[in-house]
């Protein structure tokens, strides 16, 4: 399990010791990837995990097969059902999909009486190769981010945002990370899971101040686990960090547990027998205790 941490900061009504944490995203009927594994992910790390359906997703383990987008006045009568009634505290976003969704959802947080914390993944396309975001709702998603308190590109996807080629190193990384940090105000976890190093490093790069200073990037290298198990990792983590930072963790405390964390979910996928293509990560492999 992870550690302790201190109580939600932006709890309305008081001390939360177990905070509420929802899922905006879409669905992995194999359980890999989406909401259900946004809500092990919640549950893994000590949250009350909460999730409303952007997109029903047929898709397993070897890809997409097709796509279900209920109406989006039906979206906005979950998000409602949830925020009319429970104090959030955190708020991860995760397939989006279509313009019209992402408005949905902007409208939804713009007229939310308080600030959960908010997490957002910024999903595009699937290790599959499927799309899960339409090309016209790129500028849409770009448009959403300012909103965020931290975002989670993998490295197609920084490129994306930040309208350059896919970066070939790290520091071309830091730098993709800190243009989009300081155009949208928020903090960036640059994913360096695509990279084919013998470790994986992660970059949190803060916006720059009113004055052009930020604090120095957090450069979180961990061993590479090799396996082709990593389906829904991107998730993973997102609602991860959402929910150790309802739990009062800083982002640059959280992201080295989450880290630490994820290499044994890797670890300990030679125990799980999913699927025939990219099986999904073993989010209880702290909890359950790990077979070596
Ligand atoms: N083989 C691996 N070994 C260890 N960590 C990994 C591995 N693959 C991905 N990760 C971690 O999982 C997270 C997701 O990374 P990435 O694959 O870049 O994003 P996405 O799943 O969104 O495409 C990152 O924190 C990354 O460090
Ligand atoms: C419904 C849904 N959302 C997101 C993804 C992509 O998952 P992610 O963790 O970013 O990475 P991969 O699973 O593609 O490795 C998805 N497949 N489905």
């Amino acid at each position: 399990m992870t550690s302790p941490a201190s109580a939600p900061r932006r709890s309305p009504s008081g001390v939360r010791e177990i905070p509420n944490v929802l899922s905006i995203a879409g669905t992995d009927p194999t359980g890999g990837a989406g909401i259900q594994a946004d809500l092990k992910s919640f549950a893994a790390h000590g949250a009350y995990g909460m999730a409303v359906v952007t997109a029903l997703v047929a898709q397993n383990t070897e890809g997409v097969r097709d796509i279900h987008l209920p109406p989006v006045t039906f979206l906005r009568a979950q998000l409602d059902a949830v925020s009319d009634d429970v104090a959030l505290d955190a708020v991860k976003v995760g397939m989006l999909g279509t313009v019209e969704v992402i408005e949905t959802v902007a409208q939804w947080w713009d007229g939310l009486p308080d600030r959960p914390w908010l997490v957002v993944d910024p999903v595009m396309v699937a290790t599959s190769g499927d799309r899960l975001l339409q090309a016209d709702a790129e500028q849409a998603l770009i448009e959403f981010l300012h909103r965020a308190d931290l975002i989670t590109p993998n490295i197609p996807e920084l490129a994306l945002l930040a309208g350059q080629e896919p970066a070939a190193d790290a520091a071309t990384l830091v730098r993709q990370a800190r243009s989009v940090a300081d155009a949208h105000g928020v903090v960036v976890l640059a994913k360096g899971g695509h990279f084919d190093d013998d470790e994986v490093e992660d970059i949190l790069v803060h916006p720059a101040d009113d004055d052009g200073a930020r604090p120095d990037e957090g450069r979180h290298v961990s061993e590479r686990v090799r396996t082709t198990s990593t389906h829904g990792t991107g998730c993973s983590v997102s609602s991860a960090l959402a929910a150790l930072r309802a739990r009062g963790l800083s982002w640059d405390e959280a992201v080295p547990q989450v880290k630490v964390w994820m290499t044994e979910a890797l670890r300990d996928t030679q125990r799980l027998n999913v699927g025939h293509g990219h099986g999904p990560i073993q989010h209880f492999a702290q909890l359950w205790g790990t077979q070596g």
